[in-house]
């Protein structure tokens, strides 16, 4: 038995509103796709929550009128994040059948909750420790240098990201997102980093003298996390009835974002507010995210049936591996681009005055940047596709332009 059954739990980012006109340019490129209005999330009793569910204790925030259409409006009431021994991947001994197996999981595990967790993924603990060093580093750097390298442009998307800067939310409009960022913040800082080859858009680096081996260690981390996601997609085609290569030469041109995500010691009833968070509720954009969590916890993903949080605290040895908007949208909404956020740990002691500071990376895969996603023709449904075809870049910068300021 390679699942074990687990509690799950969610996150949630906010992005800010990008007010630059390189964002306003790069908005307007953006192929519109159709607007779809979701009902709330209905809450039902907590019976209905998968067998492996644990139901938050955190109530289920309002919505706004105008809300995105996600993959996780369903009344399928199973909810499962298991826990999944990826070996049959790394191992060179593996068998056929063994990658059946694992395909077959992850797919289950993507279409109930759209979460996974990974073992025996073949990245090493001494490598995911010392790139958490460094990213512990950079963050203690005085702030005018972090600020030298703020984040400028979604098309870029690279940078610092001062605090308060990105609300990430499934609001769309402008002046929604503005009231949100000034009413309930996000408390978090991050550093995105992308494709170090790419010939426009370059990244921001630390002096080496302010941060030794940084980069290396980011380089070296990227590396090993998009050979991971190579493997992850292949699991997905395989489990998908595709042929194990499908999503090769879609997805192999490294357009991933490497971010790197302090949240500072916070007073915990600031998070326990209505609408506050960590990062508040959102949905990736891209293919799928590898995120690597410290001890703390505090990711909770959404359970669309009910409305209710999970916690998806961190196991040690495995990564949480979670569905994005371009899969979801690839796989006509079978895959479940899930809501998630952070609040403060629920394990914490309610009595703490102040939450620990947190730190994780985050590793956003993406498809090619000028890959057209469209629903693939075995996912088709009886009503047809549920979205508009668009470039993978497109998507991108819309969604980033609409999330930070
Ligand atoms: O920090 C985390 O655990 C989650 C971060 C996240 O969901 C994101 O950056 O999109
Ligand atoms: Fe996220």
């Amino acid at each position: 038995m390679t699942v074990s059954s687990l509690t799950l739990a969610a996150r949630s980012l906010p992005r800010a509103r990008l007010a630059s006109a390189s964002a306003a340019a790069a908005s307007r490129s953006v192929t519109p796709w159709r607007s779809l209005h979701t009902p709330t999330a209905t809450r039902s009793p907590a019976s209905r929550l998968g067998a492996h569910a644990r139901a938050s204790t955190t109530s289920v925030q309002p919505s706004f009128p105008c809300r995105r259409h996600l993959a996780t409006q369903s009344t399928t009431p199973d909810f499962v994040i298991p826990v999944i021994d990826f070996s049959a991947f790394v191992r060179a001994d593996a068998t056929d059948a063994d990658r059946a197996r694992t395909s077959h999981e992850l797919t289950q595990a993507f279409k109930s909750s759209g979460f996974a967790y990974l073992s025996n993924h073949g990245i090493t603990r001494e490598q995911i420790d010392d790139t958490f060093a460094k990213s512990a580093e950079f963050f203690k750097l005085p702030i005018d240098k972090k600020d030298e390298l703020a984040w400028k442009d979604p098309r870029a998307n690279r940078g610092y990201v001062a605090e308060g800067r990105e609300r990430v939310t499934q609001a769309t409009s402008a002046e929604e997102i503005a009231a949100l960022r000034e009413q309930t913040p996000d408390y978090k800082e991050s550093l995105e980093i992308g494709n170090d080859r790419d010939p426009v858009w370059k990244n921001e680096w630390p002096q080496e003298s302010d941060a030794p081996h940084f980069k290396d260690t980011m380089l070296a981390f990227q590396k090993a996390a998009h050979e991971l996601h190579m493997k992850v997609m292949s699991s997905i085609a395989m489990g998908l009835g595709l042929d194990a290569r499908f999503f090769e030469d879609k997805c192999n041109q490294e357009w991933h974002t490497l971010r790197l995500l302090h949240y500072p010691s916070v007073r915990t009833d600031k998070l326990k507010l209505e609408g506050s968070a960590r990062a508040g509720e959102h949905s990736d954009y891209g293919s799928i995210t590898l995120l690597f969590q410290d001890s703390v916890g505090g990711l909770e993903a959404k359970n669309p049936h009910t409305g209710v949080y999970h916690a998806a605290d961190p196991i040690p040895g495995t990564i949480v591996v979670n569905v994005g908007d371009l899969l979801a949208r690839w796989s006509n909404d079978q895959l479940r681009s899930t809501l998630h956020r952070v609040k403060a740990p629920q394990a914490a002691d309610a009595k703490a005055e102040y939450t620990p500071p947190r730190y994780s990376i985050a590793f956003f895969c993406n498809p090619n940047e000028d890959q057209l996603i469209e629903t693939l023709p075995n996912f088709d449904s009886k009503e047809g596709p549920k979205y508009e075809r668009i470039l993978t870049k497109d998507y991108l910068a819309k969604r980033l332009s609409e999330t930070y300021v």
